[in-house]
This record gives C-alpha cells, sequence and structure tokens, in this order.
C-alpha cells in the first residue's frame, strides 16, 4: 500500500531568508536592510556553489587552466568567487566597504550604490583543496558604519567584537551557509531542487570539551613551546585515551567539523610567522564570532580574536578555537610559557 500523503513532510520549511526576516522583525527600528543583504550574499554563495560543483566535471572534459576547449577564457575559481561576491554585494545598494582577500586594498563602493553595511569576505577558502575535490568554503563578517573615521577605507579597521553578523558557507557534501547574528548559531542546508537554503540545524551549541586536535603538524619544528607542549599533551596524555588528529587544509571545513564534533583548531604563529597564516578580517574573526555563539572560545594564545583592534585589512594572528575547555588548555599553557 503506498504511504503516500503519510509521511510527516514538513510543508514549512525555514529558508535562511525567512530565518532573517523574522530575526529582524523582532528589532522595531529594522528597515529590511539587513535581510536583503544577507539575500545578496546567498545568491554569491548559491553562483559560487555552482560554479564549485562545475570545477570538478569541467576536468573530465579537459577544461582546466585559463582557456577550455572552445578557447574560451576559464576564470579561476576564487577570481571567479571573488567577482561574484564583490558584484552582488555591490549591486544590494547596501554596502559602503569591502575587504576581500583577493585584493589589495579595501574596495570603496560606489557612492550612489552606497549603504550602511561594510563586508569582510574570503571569497574562497581552501582553494589549494580545489584541484583534489576537497572541501572548501567562503567567510563573511559583517559590521555597520555609524561614526566616519580619518578615511572611508578606515573604517572597515574595527574589532571583530563590532560585527553585526558573520556566516560561512561549506562547499562540502552538500552546501550549508553557518550564520549567526550575535544571538545563536544556525545552519541552513542549499537544497538544489528549489534553490533555497533550509534551517536544518538549529541553535547549533559546541560541546565543551571535544576529543579531536587540528593543527598543520608538518610545521612543528617552528612552534613556540606552548603550542608544542599543548598537541603533545593530546598525543601523549598522562592519563586517559590521545584525542584523534584531523586536519583538512581548508579552515571552514576545520571549523565546521570542530562546531560539529567539539575539539580544537589551532593555526599558531610560528618562528618564520610569529603571526602565522590566517588572516583578522575574514577568517579569524568571522570563525571567532560563529564559535563564541555557539559556546565556545577563539583566542590568539594570548588575547581573544574578536578584541584586537586590527591595523591593516590583511593582517594575520594565530588562531586556536574550538571547545571551550580545550581552548581554555591552550590559553594556561600560553600564561605558563611567559613567566
Ligand atoms: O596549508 P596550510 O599552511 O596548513 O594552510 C591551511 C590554511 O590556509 C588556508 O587555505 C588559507 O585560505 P585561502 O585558501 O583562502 O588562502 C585556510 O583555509 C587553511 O586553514
Ligand atoms: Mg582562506
Ligand atoms: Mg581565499
Amino acid at each position: 500500500m503506498s504511504d503516500i500523503g503519510s509521511s510527516p513532510i514538513d510543508t514549512e520549511p525555514i529558508t535562511l531568508t525567512r530565518f532573517v526576516l523574522e530575526e529582524q522583525r523582532k528589532h522595531p527600528k529594522a528597515t529590511g536592510d539587513f535581510t536583503a543583504l544577507v539575500n545578496s550574499i546567498q545568491t554569491a554563495v548559491k553562483a559560487v556553489s555552482s560554479a564549485v560543483r562545475k570545477a570538478g566535471i569541467h576536468r573530465l572534459y579537459g577544461i582546466s587552466g585559463t582557456a577550455n576547449i572552445s578557447g574560451d577564457e576559464v576564470k579561476k575559481l576564487d577570481v571567479l568567487a571573488n567577482d561574484l561576491f564583490i558584484n552582488m554585494l555591490k549591486s544590494s545598494y547596501l554596502t559602503c566597504v569591502l575587504a576581500s582577500e583577493e585584493n589589495e586594498n579595501a574596495i570603496i563602493v560606489e557612492t550612489e550604490r552606497q549603504g550602511r553595511y561594510m563586508v569582510c569576505f574570503d571569497p574562497l577558502d581552501g582553494s589549494s583543496n580545489i584541484d583534489c575535490l576537497v572541501s572548501i568554503g567562503s567567510i563573511f563578517g559583517v559590521y555597520r558604519r555609524h561614526e566616519e573615521g580619518d578615511s572611508v577605507e578606515q573604517d572597515i579597521l574595527k574589532p571583530g567584537r563590532q560585527m553585526v553578523a558573520a556566516g560561512y558557507a561549506l562547499y562540502g557534501s552538500a552546501t550549508m551557509i553557518v550564520l549567526t547574528t550575535g544571538d545563536g548559531v544556525n545552519g541552513f542546508m542549499l537544497d538544489p531542487a528549489i534553490g533555497e537554503f533550509i534551517l536544518t540545524e538549529k541553535d547549533i551549541k559546541i560541546k565543551p570539551r571535544g576529543k579531536i586536535y587540528s593543527i598543520n603538524e608538518g610545521y612543528e619544528a617552528s612552534w613556540d613551546e606552548a603550542t608544542k607542549e599543548y598537541v603533545k599533551s593530546k598525543k601523549y596524555p598522562t592519563k586517559g585515551s590521545p584525542y584523534g588528529a584531523r586536519y583538512i587544509g581548508s579552515m571552514v571545513a576545520d571549523v565546521h567539523r570542530t562546531l560539529v564534533y567539539g575539539g580544537i583548531f589551532m593555526y599558531p604563529g610560528t618562528k618564520e610567522s610569529p603571526n602565522g597564516k590566517l588572516r583578522l578580517l575574514y577568517e579569524g574573526n568571522p570563525m571567532a564570532f560563529i564559535v563564541e555563539q555557539a559556546g565556545g572560545m577563539a583566542t590568539t594564545g594570548t588575547m581573544p580574536i574578536l578584541d584586537i583592534t586590527p591595523e591593516s585589512v590583511h593582517q594575520r594572528i594565530p588562531v586556536f578555537l574550538g571547545s571551550k575547555e580545550d581552548v581554555q588548555d591552550v590559553i594556561d599553557l600560553y600564561a605558563k610559557h611567559k613567566k
């Protein structure tokens, strides 16, 4: 006998747009601008997702490098993702300053298209994983421009604590947007059949302690003493069993796993690069906001990432983030080694 009609189909899926709209309606002064801004980010993510899915398939037909088989120019995926983000954000008429990993200077939106939001983004994160078909992502942090600094460009150099929203898109076995607007963290999975992001992970909370550490161990020889001691304590614990090790090399994928399974993700400073590799504005800050909102912690080892006042658009910072107790262990070791 057919079951049609009796299955518990959710006839009222909560789309990302509806979710943000309903959140915004709680604020009496909301104008609808923020909802529209999230919509333009969603569109950029959908377009990048579609390009990412095609990128692997294109290799089947020998389309690679800068020209395809017809001789047409093919944009590199990170360049394409950057163009898509810039285009969608500018044409929303809601942004005034943009900072992208791919642009040397902050981008000032033309006066006639300016709005009051500022967005920092990494259009394609984990780009070294593109060619081997491993998960990659996009990261974004949103600020509202209140006062005017010395220059519009300088206004984007705000501590992460002032962000009004942050999120990432993960192009994994499915495409998912994880978003915070400062009131918890929620995950929305893209249903390709209808082209909508649907709320699937409500109020994501990170475990207080995990069982996984994540770091590029190839650089161990140049780590500082605190990081060396921390990783050693997880591999060779004096009691209990060792932590598992996982490292994908795409920050979005490594952070997403940390959010879902718990544990710690680390990119410390090294002797050669005392501030590590990751960028404050569009990698460290948005991820720190999300992790804190999920009940975790994000530190440089000596201070919360969100409290840093940025000095430049592409500033780097050491990153330790994840389960509260795991991150606290790192902070304690930094304090011990400083003495
Ligand atoms: O290869 P490494 O040194 O471990 O670096 C990995 C890190 O570099 C990054 O790929 C940098 O991001 P981009 O791909 O946006 O440059 C992070 O996603 C990742 O955490
Ligand atoms: Mg990146
Ligand atoms: Mg990038």
